[in-house]
C-alpha cells in the first residue's frame, strides 16, 4: 500500500534546497512515506534576491509559514538562525534535528588562516555581529584588518575572493557544508573568538500545531541537547530585545571540560553530560565596546528552565550595559 506523499515547502536557494532535501530523507525514513519538495516561490526571482537583501530573511520565513497556514503544504525546514523568536500560534517547531557545526568560518584567499591575514586585510560580511567580533579581536591582538559590509547568497560571497575584490568572507560552517563547499574553508573561528548567531547551525522543522499524527512523526527528528540549546539562546536573544540583525552573538554548548568529541552532544557514546555552558555577546560593529558573559549550569530539562536561562543571561548583560550598543543596524 503506496501512502499519499507528505508535502515539504521549500525555498529555491542551493541553501534550502540542501537542507529540504536532507531532513525529505529523513522524515521518509521515520514516516516510511514519500516526502515531495514544493518549491514556494513569492515574487518574481529578481525581486525575491532584492528583498533578501534589503529584507533580511524573515520575508522568506513568512512566505513559508503562509504556505502551511494555507494548507499547501504539510511542513517546512528553516535555517533556525533565520526564524524570527516569536512563534505563531497555529505552528509548531516540530522538531530540532541535531546541530550542525555552528561556527563562523572564513573563506581566504591564498588558503590564508585568520591570524595570518596581511595588513589591511578587507574581509566582507554584512553581519554587524561577525563584525564587532572581529574587530574587537583584531585590537586585541594588534592585528590591522578592515571589515567590508557585503550581501547576498553564499555563492556570490565567495566570488568577492575568487575575483580579487576581497581577502576573504566569513560564512556559517553549517552553510558550506550543507552546500558541499565545507572544502573551501580556509579557517575556522574558535567560538571563543567569534560566538555564532543563536540557533546558528540548528534547523527548525515546523507544521501546523493541529496535526498531532505529523507532530508526533516529526518529533522523532529531535534532539533535545539541540533543542534546549537553541532555545536558551533564542531566548536571550529575545529579552536582549534584539532584532536579527543586531549585534548579539550566543552559544550554549557542553563546558570545556566536556571531551571534544563530546561537545554539543550530551548523549554521545553513552556518556551523559549534565552541565551546559551558555555564553552571549553584544558590541558596537567597531569592535571597541563589548558586553561578553557566560553561565554554567545543569542541562535545562524543560523549555521553560531553558527560556529562563536565556532571560537570565540577557538580564545581566543588560545590567552591564548591553542595551547601549545594539543601536547600530546592518546598514
Ligand atoms: N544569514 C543567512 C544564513 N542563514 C543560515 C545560514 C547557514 C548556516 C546556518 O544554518 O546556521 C546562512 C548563511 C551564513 O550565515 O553564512
Amino acid at each position: 500500500m503506496t501512502e499519499k506523499a507528505l508535502r515539504l515547502g521549500t525555498r529555491r536557494s542551493r541553501l534550502a534546497m540542501a537542507q529540504s532535501g536532507q531532513v525529505a530523507d529523513a522524515v521518509s525514513q521515520v514516516t516510511g512515506r514519500p516526502v515531495e519538495l514544493v518549491e514556494i516561490t513569492t515574487y518574481g526571482d529578481t525581486s525575491r534576491e532584492h528583498l533578501a537583501q534589503i529584507g533580511g530573511t524573515g520575508v522568506f520565513v513568512t512566505a513559508l509559514r503562509d504556505a502551511l497556514l494555507r494548507g499547501e503544504v504539510d511542513f517546512a525546514v528553516h535555517s533556525l538562525k533565520d526564524l524570527p523568536t516569536s512563534q505563531p500560534e497555529e505552528l509548531v517547531l516540530a522538531a530540532v534535528p541535531v546541530r550542525e557545526d555552528p561556527r563562523d568560518v572564513i573563506v581566504a584567499r591564498d588558503a590564508l588562516k585568520f591570524t595570518d591575514l596581511p595588513r589591511g586585510a578587507r574581509i566582507g560580511t554584512g553581519s554587524p555581529r561577525r563584525m564587532a567580533q572581529l574587530n574587537a579581536y583584531a585590537r586585541a591582538h594588534g592585528l590591522d584588518i578592515e571589515t567590508v559590509p557585503i550581501r547576498g547568497n553564499v555563492d556570490t560571497r565567495i566570488g568577492y575572493v575568487r575575483d580579487g575584490g576581497l581577502d576573504a568572507v566569513v560564512l556559517a560552517a553549517a552553510g558550506l557544508n550543507r552546500i558541499g563547499r565545507g572544502e573551501e574553508v580556509t579557517d575556522f573561528l574558535s567560538v571563543d573568538t567569534v560566538l555564532p548567531a543563536p540557533g546558528q547551525g540548528a534547523l527548525a522543522v515546523e507544521c501546523p500545531a493541529d496535526r498531532a499524527e505529523l507532530i508526533a512523526a516529526l518529533a522523532e527528528l529531535d534532539d533535545p541537547f539541540t533543542r534546549v540549546a537553541v532555545t536558551a539562546e533564542r531566548s536571550l536573544l529575545a529579552a536582549l530585545e534584539a532584532g536579527c540583525s543586531a549585534p548579539v552573538g550566543a552559544l550554549a554548548d557542553l563546558p570545556p571540560y566536556a571531551a571534544p568529541f563530546e561537545r554539543g552532544n550530551p548523549h554521545a557514546d553513552g556518556q551523559i553530560v549534565k552541565e551546559m555552558r551558555l555564553r552571549g555577546v553584544v558590541g558596537t560593529t567597531d569592535g571597541s565596546r563589548m558586553v561578553q558573559l557566560s553561565t554554567t549550569g545543569p542541562v535545562p530539562e524543560t523549555h521553560d528552565q531553558a527560556t529562563t536561562l536565556g532571560r537570565q543571561l540577557a538580564a545581566e548583560m543588560l545590567a552591564q550595559g548591553a542595551a547601549g550598543l545594539m543601536g547600530e543596524r546592518a546598514q
